[in-house]
């Protein structure tokens, strides 16, 4: 049954009343006005089951895991909470919290989160991160980078355990540092304590750590070779626990969003390399077996696939690794190792080598989230730790309060921690001692604690009664595995080992030798480092429930929800809650923050007195505070002074940007007075100075000779305005004159009308009236003037051509000429030897002179080339037959000579005239005319040869006889070839 009193318990399995009060809608168990185990649990349950996973227990968000994803994450739900849209208990409104916090406080922030294993510390502190890192992030590359951070850590740091499937082995506090504009500068993860037992040694059904199976399955095959790899089940470390595979885990997947991780936190494809060839050999050091070699059951470490590939992986000799797995080396002697040391030097090897890899990758982690640190302002640490609160404070100020009895864990807590003998310390002396055993080191701690009633000893074991419950310990093995030395021969292994990674690592195991610090030691460390700097900031609780430990959705298990409340005495926080002063301020703190909203002047006044009359003046409700000795205490926020300071600032804000702005604008209108004088100042000096200049340049004109330029300017102007009018005139009287002549002539012609009279006086009187038209007609005729003006440049340019194509013609028809010239000379170079000839003929045969020289082919065929032929009708007459027919061809010669100089001085006539007497006629008519008169005279050419031809025959055949022959024939002869010399 339920009891109240110091200690609230519930027994396991009990069933709740049925009428526990169930309020819907309350999100703070503090609200619950029954403050009892089943109102609280009921409370609990019934939200569970309407998928509320989030509660509150006054200070402290409940989280509860819900084992399927609910749908209240994501960008929507970040903007709900970050714009106060939404402000329901959500891990979102604890991380915006201690971000508006941090900014308005200008304090660090640390968010706390707890609960078992399996109860979602690992998701709560994802979903924190997230919205930290984009709540602050116009640093994108920074948000993506430490978002990414989660899945590298994840898988080197988380395993399937038999509570979670993705359990977290090792501690961390992720810190983001921001700037003073509450963007993020940079961003650091510490780790704490890995538990490295995993890489060597498996619990049935557990895994070691993904990566291992990561590797195995998603690594290319490129890379496989190189590592030699083998599927997962073929290495001893991972093999042993009988899993390999989680349900629904995809782990050839996320070694591709491993390698993606990488990638985004810059880390190089060369040290991406160099952390698979670890990997790798430390699953190949797993399956390094050892043969025994003598009778004291010796062992010596076997050459094979195994311990050659890891050698080779990590950089060293074989036969180095050999020695250091089958001996140990004291005072340089080599002694060797039996089974069971050899199997454990192996693995603390292999532990080694993961352990300082694990740290060398956070190293590199941190290195890609160094961001911009020297503007850095303000840190929020994320941690998975449970805080503190101290109930003394309130005696110390005096204060009236209900006490609310818990649990004190500090028996507890003095067993481990007590200096000079707590059990920390006893195991560090005793680890750093050569004589300490086993059983020194119980019987130790037996004496040194017994006298605390949580710690009881037994043999070779002992039993503390924590909060929760009573745990017993093994205290066997405990020296050994609190020694965090590797042996120096190790050591010098790993320092002679290639792989860059090595060397870091035996420089971090160097690190570890000489400040000689045990594994409690470090825990301590680590503990009180961590407790000071969550002191040094303002803390927010997140405390994660497990509902069932099915790990199953919708299952609700009262007695294990109720167990977890119990160990983190929640009842007592929401009590303490209920009856405490959460808020507090010094009596300085408060009269400064709300000194503003008070209407005395506060000068002359000390903070205690500032802050009643603060509250006496807006009427606080005394049972909501205490006045303290030297800090007030608040129940809660108080709204109405809150707002009325803001009221406040807002209002001297509003002031102060009215006044700044005033003072802008004076502060202008000052200075454009100034610019517009300085500019008029500046243009009266730049005018002056063009003055210079303008009157450098007219220093030679005085002022009486401007006066005379300016009088024959004005000369000049009414001469021509005169000459410009008198044209006018002129013309109006030419016009006028004309217009008096046609009317004249017109009344002369028209008599009767005596009317016209009058018109043309009219037209006279009219004249004035029609100058607009006139002007309208000169325009008119300018227009025309300008038109004819173009048709004369363009009949001028037209005229240039015709001179131009007419010099061209001119040339060819005096080449024409030139060629008519010669055969009209030609023509009479023949007739005048013809002549010649028949007069020589006519001689000879009077004086009877014989010439046996002609031949009858006597005459050439016509001569085609000269175009001269023999002369046409000219009847062949036999020497001797009578005067009368020599007289007759004597005449035809000259009939035929006289015909050619008439026809010559015709053509000629005819040819000038083509050329002289109209030259008018475009050119290609005068080639037409040309070569008509050629056409013409070729006729005549022709019919004239055949008529000398023919006369010449006659004369061949009729006068000539037979010396007449030979003389015609030289003639023809001749002629015919001077012909063929000449070209037409
Ligand atoms: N808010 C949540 N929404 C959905 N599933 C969740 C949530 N919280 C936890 N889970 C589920 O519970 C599992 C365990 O959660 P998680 O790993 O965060 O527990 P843990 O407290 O960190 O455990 P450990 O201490 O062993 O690391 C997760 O893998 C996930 O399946």
């Amino acid at each position: 049954m339920l009891s109240h009193g110091n200690v609230i318990t519930v027994s396991r399995g009990e069933l709740l009343p049925a009428n526990t009060e169930v309020l819907d809608g309350v999100d703070d168990l503090v609200e619950l006005s029954y403050l009892n185990a089943p109102s609280v649990l009921h409370n609990l349950q019934y939200r569970y089951n309407h998928d509320i996973i989030y509660s509150k227990a006054g200070p402290v968000l409940l989280a509860f895991n819900p084992f399927k994803d609910v749908n209240i994450y994501g960008n929507d739900f970040f903007t709900a909470y970050k714009d106060k849209i939404l402000d329901n208990p959500q891990v979102y409104a604890v991380a915006d919290g201690a971000y508006n916090d941090m900014m308005k406080d200008g304090e660090n922030q640390s968010i706390i989160i707890s609960g078992e294993s399996g109860s979602g510390k690992t998701k709560t502190a994802k979903f924190a991160m997230q919205y930290l890192a984009s709540v602050g992030s116009q640093n994108c590359e920074m948000k993506s980078k430490l978002i990414q951070t989660s899945c590298i850590l994840e898988a080197f740091g988380n395993a399937k355990t038999s509570r979670n499937c993705n359990s977290s082995r090792f501690g961390k506090l992720i810190d983001i540092h921001y700037n003073a504009e509450g963007t993020i500068s940079s961003a650091c993860i510490q780790t704490y304590l890995l538990e490295k037992s995993r890489v060597s040694q498996l619990c049935r059904g557990e895994r070691s750590y993904h990566v291992f199976y990561q590797i195995c399955a998603g690594a290319p095959p490129a890379l496989k070779d190189m590592l030699n790899l083998k599927m997962s089940s073929e290495y001893k470390f991972l093999k042993q626990s009988g899993c390999l595979k989680i349900n629904g885990v995809e782990d050839a997947h996320n070694f591709k969003v491993l390698v993606d991780a990488f990638d985004t936190l810059g880390i190089s494809h060369q040290d991406q390399e160099n952390v698979f060839h670890l990997l790798a050999a430390v699953l190949w050091l797993g399956n390094i077996s050892f043969a025994v070699i003598d009778q004291e059951e010796h062992v010596e470490l076997v050459a094979d696939e195994a311990s050659r590939t890891a050698a080779r992986l990590m950089g060293c000799k074989i036969d180095d690794l050999k020695v250091v797995l089958s001996t140990n080396r004291i005072h340089n002697t080599a002694e060797p190792l039996k089974m069971q040391q050899a199997t454990d030097k192996r693995d603390a090897l292999a532990t080694f080598v993961y352990e300082s890899l694990f740290n060398w990758l956070m190293e590199e982690v941190n290195t890609s989230l160094k961001g911009d640190e020297q503007h850095t302002r303000h840190t929020i640490s994320i941690l998975d730790t449970y805080g503190f609160e101290s109930l003394q404070e309130y005696e110390l100020e005096g204060i009236h309060w209900k006490k609310v009895e818990f649990e004190d864990n500090q028996e507890c807590l003095d067993i481990f921690e007590k200096k000079p003998m707590g059990l920390i310390s006893i195991l560090n002396e005793d680890s750093n001692s050569s004589k300490a055993t086993n059983e020194t080191f119980t019987e130790n701690i037996k004496r040194h604690l017994s006298y605390n009633i949580c710690f009881s000893c037994e043999k070779g074991a002992f039993r503390v009664r924590h909060y929760a419950q009573e745990v017993q310990y093994d205290a066997s093995e405990m020296l050994e595995q609190n020694s965090d030395k590797l042996q120096f021969d190790t050591i010098q292994l790993l320092s002679s080992c290639k792989k860059p990674l090595n060397h870091s690592a035996s420089g971090l195991m160097n690190q570890v030798q000489t400040t000689g610090q045990s594994v409690g030691a470090k825990f301590m460390d680590h503990l009180f480092k961590l407790i000071q700097e969550m002191e040094n900031s303002k803390q927010h609780f997140i405390r994660c429930v497990k509902p069932n430990t099915k790990k199953l959705p919708g299952i609700y298990e009262n007695d294990i929800v109720w167990e977890q409340l119990k160990c983190s005495q929640v009842m007592e926080i929401v009590q303490i809650t209920k009856s405490r002063y959460p808020l507090r301020f010094t009596h300085q703190e408060f009269a400064s923050r709300f000194g503003c909203i008070l209407s005395k002047n506060i000068s002359c006044m000390d903070p205690l007195s500032t802050s009643v009359a603060i509250l006496q003046q807006h009427q606080i409700p005394p049972q909501i505070y205490q006045v303290g000795f030297t800090k007030l205490f608040f129940r809660g926020q108080v709204d109405v002074l809150e707002n009325l300071r803001q009221e406040v600032l807002n209002g001297t804000r509003e002031l102060e940007n009215r006044f700044l702005g005033g003072r802008v604008l004076l502060d202008f209108h000052k200075l454009k007075i100034g610019i517009v004088t300085l500019q008029s100042f500046v243009r009266g000096e730049n005018a002056r100075k063009e003055l210079n200049v303008l009157k450098k340049q007219t220093q030679g004109i005085t002022p009486s000779s401007l006066n005379e330029h300016l009088t024959t300017v004005v000369h000049i102007q009414s001469v021509v305005r005169g000459w410009l009018a008198r044209k006018h005139f002129n013309h109006l009287q030419q016009w006028k004159k004309s217009a008096l002549d046609r009317s004249r002539s017109r009344r002369r012609s028209c008599s009767k009308n005596s009317d016209l009279k009058y018109l043309s006086e009219e037209n006279v009187q009219f004249l004035p009236q029609n100058v607009e038209e006139l002007q309208k007609r000169v325009v008119k005729a300018e227009s025309l003037l300008s038109e004819r003006d173009h048709e004369n440049t363009a009949l001028r340019e037209q005229i240039r051509e015709f001179e131009i194509r007419w010099l061209e013609y001119e040339s060819k028809m005096k080449a024409i000429e030139q060629t008519w010239q010669s055969q009209m000379s030609s023509l009479q170079v023949n007739l005048a030897a013809a002549k010649k000839t028949l007069v020589s003929g006519i001689t000879d045969v009077q004086i009877g002179r014989p010439d046996d020289s002609l031949s009858p082919n006597y005459y050439d065929s016509e001569d085609n080339i000269s175009g001269i032929q023999t002369p046409a009708q000219m009847t062949p007459v036999r020497i001797g037959n009578s005067r009368r027919e020599s007289n007759v061809i004597s005449d035809t010669i000259d009939f035929l000579s006289k015909e050619f100089e008439q026809r010559k001085q015709h053509f000629d006539n005819d040819a000038k005239a083509v050329v002289n007497e109209n030259p008018g006629r475009p050119p290609s008519k005068q080639i037409e005319d040309y070569k008509n008169l050629k056409k013409k005279f070729e006729m005549w050419k022709k019919e004239y040869n055949n008529r000398l031809r023919e006369a010449k025959t006659r004369l061949v055949k009729g006068v000539h006889s037979e010396s007449g022959d030979r003389q015609t024939r030289h003639w023809w002869g001749k002629l015919s070839k001077r012909g063929k010399e000449r070209v037409v």
